[in-house]
C-alpha cells in the first residue's frame, strides 16, 4: 500500500485518480506547519504539493520512505531539487495544463491595468463617481514585449496579437524565422526594452533571470511603460520597479506574484498605479483539474513501476546500461553547459561525437546529459536528461550523434558542437582514469581544466603582458586565480586563457576584464 500526502489544496478530479487506485491511501491536510510536514513526512510515499508548500531539505531528509513528489503545476521552486534527487526522490510536476489559464490572466491583468478596473471599483465601492480619474489607454497599436517566449508566453503572444498589439518577443531560443512563423518580431533583450509600450515576462526563475528586470533595464524602457509579471517572484528586482514607478518612468504594473509570499503588506501595493492578485495565474477550475490529474496520473504511474511523463530531476537507463555510462554522465553535462556559455546565437544544430572507448558505448543517455547542460542555462532545472531532447526538438534544435575511433590520443574522447547562424564552438573532454573528468578542447585550443566552479575563458592576442594584466586586474578585483590554462594558434596570434577563479564574477568585473586591449572577448562560466 502507498500512503500519499496532499498537503496543499488539489483539485477533487486529481485526488479521484488517486483515491480510485486499490493500492493507494491518501491523507488531505493542507494546513501542516513546516514542522508539522517535517515530522509527518516520515510516513508517506508520496507527496502532492502546489506553489504554497515549501518541500525543503529538512524536510526531504525526514522523508525516508517518500519515492515521489507531484506539484500540480509548472514552477518547482518551491522543492529543493538538489536534496529530491540526492535521496532519490523522484519529482514530477504538470507543464503543460495551466499554461491557458496564465496566458489568460495576464492578458486581464493587462487589460485591468490599462483602464484601471481594480483602482476605478474601488472608488466606486466608496461611494464615488469619478468618471474624469479613470481614463484608460487603449491596447491596440501598443507594442506588446515579452521576456520568455515558452508556452505561456506564446500563448500571451497569440492573445496580444488578438487585441491588435504588435508583439516583439526576446527569448534565447527564438530565431527569426519561427518569429516570423508566429507574426511576432524577433527582438533582442534591448529593443523589447527600448520599443515596447507594455512589457511581460515569463521566463522561469533561474540564477540568469533573477533581477533581469533591474534599474538599469528600467532606465532603458519608455516614458510611461506598463510592467506585467505573472510568472514568478524575483524576476523584477521590487524597489527598482518601486522607484521607477515613484519617478513617474513605469506608469503601471500588474503582479501576480512576488519574491516572498503571500504579500499582503508589500510596499509595492501602496501604490496606486499598481494592480496585484495573490498569484492566482493558475487559479482556474479548469487548469487546476488538468495539473491535478496529470500530476496524479505520473505518481501513481511511477509508484506502480511505469514511466512517469513529467519527471523533472531523476534520469531514466536500465541498470546494466547504466553502470558502464554513468561515469560520462556528468562530463557530458558539463561539457554542455560549457559551450552553452561560449554560444551567442541561437543554437540550431548540435554534433556530439563519440570516440575512443566511447565509439562502442550506448550513446543516446550522454547525449541527453550533454543536450541537458546545453539547454538548462536558459531553461532551467526542470530540463533533465529524460526530457532534454524533448526540448530540444521543441526549440527546433537537430541533435545528431556519431562514432569515430581516433581519440586524439585520448582513451575517450566526447566532443559536442554547436552550430548557430554566426557559426560553430567546439568543447571536448575525457574522463581521466582515477582523476576524473577534463576539458581537453575548446575550439582550436588544447587545455586541460577541470570543469567544475567559476571559470573565465578569455580570448586574447598573443602579446607579452597580457596575463599579467589579466591578473592585476583580477587582484585589483579581489579575486584569487586558483588554476591557469593558456594555448595559443601561433605565435602573435589569437589565444585562448582559461581561469578557475574562487569567486563569481560580476557583471561589472567582466565589463572591467573586456576593456583590456589585447582581448578579444571574455565569458564568464558557471559549472
Ligand atoms: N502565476 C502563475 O500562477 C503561473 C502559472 C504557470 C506558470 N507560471 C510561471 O510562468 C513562467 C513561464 O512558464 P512556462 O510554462 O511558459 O515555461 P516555459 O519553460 O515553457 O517557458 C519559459 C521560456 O523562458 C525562456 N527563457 C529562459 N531564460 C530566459 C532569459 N534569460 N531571457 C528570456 N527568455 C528566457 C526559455 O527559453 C523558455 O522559452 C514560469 O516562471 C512559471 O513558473 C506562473
Ligand atoms: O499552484 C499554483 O496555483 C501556482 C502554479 C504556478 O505558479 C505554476 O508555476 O504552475
Amino acid at each position: 500500500m502507498f500512503h500519499i500526502l496532499v498537503a496543499d489544496p488539489i483539485s477533487k478530479e486529481g485526488l479521484d485518480v488517486l483515491q480510485q487506485n486499490p493500492n493507494v491511501t491518501v491523507t488531505e491536510d493542507t494546513n501542516l506547519s513546516p514542522d508539522e510536514l517535517e515530522s509527518r513526512i516520515g510516513q508517506f510515499d508520496g507527496l502532492l504539493v502546489r506553489s504554497q508548500t515549501k518541500v525543503t531539505r529538512p524536510i526531504i531528509e525526514k522523508a525516508s520512505k517518500l519515492k515521489i513528489i507531484g506539484r500540480a503545476g509548472v514552477g518547482v521552486d518551491n522543492i529543493d531539487l538538489d536534496a529530491a534527487t540526492e535521496q532519490g526522490i523522484i519529482v514530477v510536476n504538470a507543464p503543460n495544463g495551466n499554461t491557458n489559464s496564465a496566458a489568460e490572466h495576464t492578458m486581464a491583468m493587462t487589460m485591468a491595468l490599462s483602464r484601471q478596473i481594480p483602482q476605478a471599483h474601488v472608488s466606486l465601492q466608496n461611494g464615488k463617481w469619478d468618471r474624469k480619474k479613470y481614463v484608460g489607454v487603449e491596447l491596440k497599436g501598443k507594442t506588446l514585449g515579452i521576456i520568455g517566449l515558452g508556452r505561456i508566453g506564446t500563448e500571451v503572444a497569440y492573445r496580444a496579437k488578438g487585441q491588435r498589439m504588435d508583439v516583439i518577443a526576446y527569448d534565447p531560443f527564438l530565431t527569426e524565422e519561427k518569429a516570423e512563423q508566429m507574426g511576432v518580431t524577433y527582438g533582442t533583450l534591448e529593443e523589447v526594452l527600448q520599443e515596447s509600450d507594455y512589457i511581460t515576462v515569463h521566463t522561469p526563475l533561474l540564477k540568469e533571470t533573477r533581477h533581469m528586470i533591474d534599474a538599469n533595464a528600467f532606465s532603458r524602457m519608455k516614458d510611461g511603460v506598463h510592467i506585467i509579471n505573472c510568472a514568478r517572484g524575483g524576476i523584477i528586482e521590487e524597489e527598482a520597479l518601486y522607484d521607477a514607478i515613484v519617478s513617474g518612468k513605469v506608469a503601471g504594473a500588474a503582479i501576480d506574484v512576488l519574491e516572498e509570499e503571500p504579500f499582503q503588506d508589500h510596499k509595492l501595493l501602496t501604490l496606486p498605479e499598481v494592480i496585484a492578485t495573490p498569484h492566482l495565474g493558475a487559479s482556474t477550475v479548469e487548469a487546476q483539474e488538468n495539473v491535478a490529474i496529470d500530476v496524479c496520473h505520473d505518481i501513481i504511474s511511477h509508484l506502480t513501476g511505469d514511466t512517469a511523463k513529467n519527471p523533472v530531476n531523476i534520469p531514466s537507463v536500465p541498470s546494466d546500461i547504466l553502470s558502464q555510462i554513468e561515469p560520462y554522465f556528468h562530463l557530458a553535462e558539463k561539457l554542455g553547459m560549457f559551450l552553452i556559455h561560449l554560444t551567442e546565437d541561437v543554437p540550431e544544430e548540435v554534433n556530439i561525437y563519440y570516440s575512443g572507448e566511447l565509439s562502442d558505448v550506448k550513446m543516446a543517455p550522454i547525449t541527453r546529459n550533454a543536450v541537458k547542460g546545453l539547454l538548462k542555462r536558459h531553461l532551467g532545472t526542470h530540463v533533465n536528461d529524460v526530457n532534454a531532447l524533448y526540448f530540444a526538438d521543441r526549440k527546433g534544435i537537430t541533435i545528431n550523434e556519431s562514432r569515430t575511433s581516433t581519440a586524439k590520443g585520448f582513451t575517450n574522447l566526447l566532443s559536442v558542437e554547436v552550430k548557430t547562424k554566426s557559426g560553430v564552438r567546439r568543447v571536448a573532454g575525457t574522463l581521466l582514469n582515477g582523476l576524473g573528468p577534463r576539458i581537453v578542447r575548446v575550439d582550436q585550443y588544447s587545455v586541460d581544466v577541470m570543469p567544475e566552479g567559476h571559470l573565465v575563458v578569455i580570448h586574447h592576442q598573443d602579446l607579452p603582458g597580457v596575463i599579467g594584466k589579466m591578473g592585476s586586474l583580477l587582484s585589483k578585483y579581489q579575486i584569487n586565480i586558483a588554476t591557469m590554462q593558456v594555448d595559443r594558434s601561433d605565435i602573435g596570434g589569437n589565444a585562448i586563457m582559461i581561469l578557475t577563479i574562487d569567486k563569481y564574477l560580476e557583471k561589472d568585473e567582466l565589463a572591467g576584464l573586456k576593456q583590456l586591449e589585447e582581448i578579444i572577448d571574455v565569458t564568464a562560466v558557471d559549472l
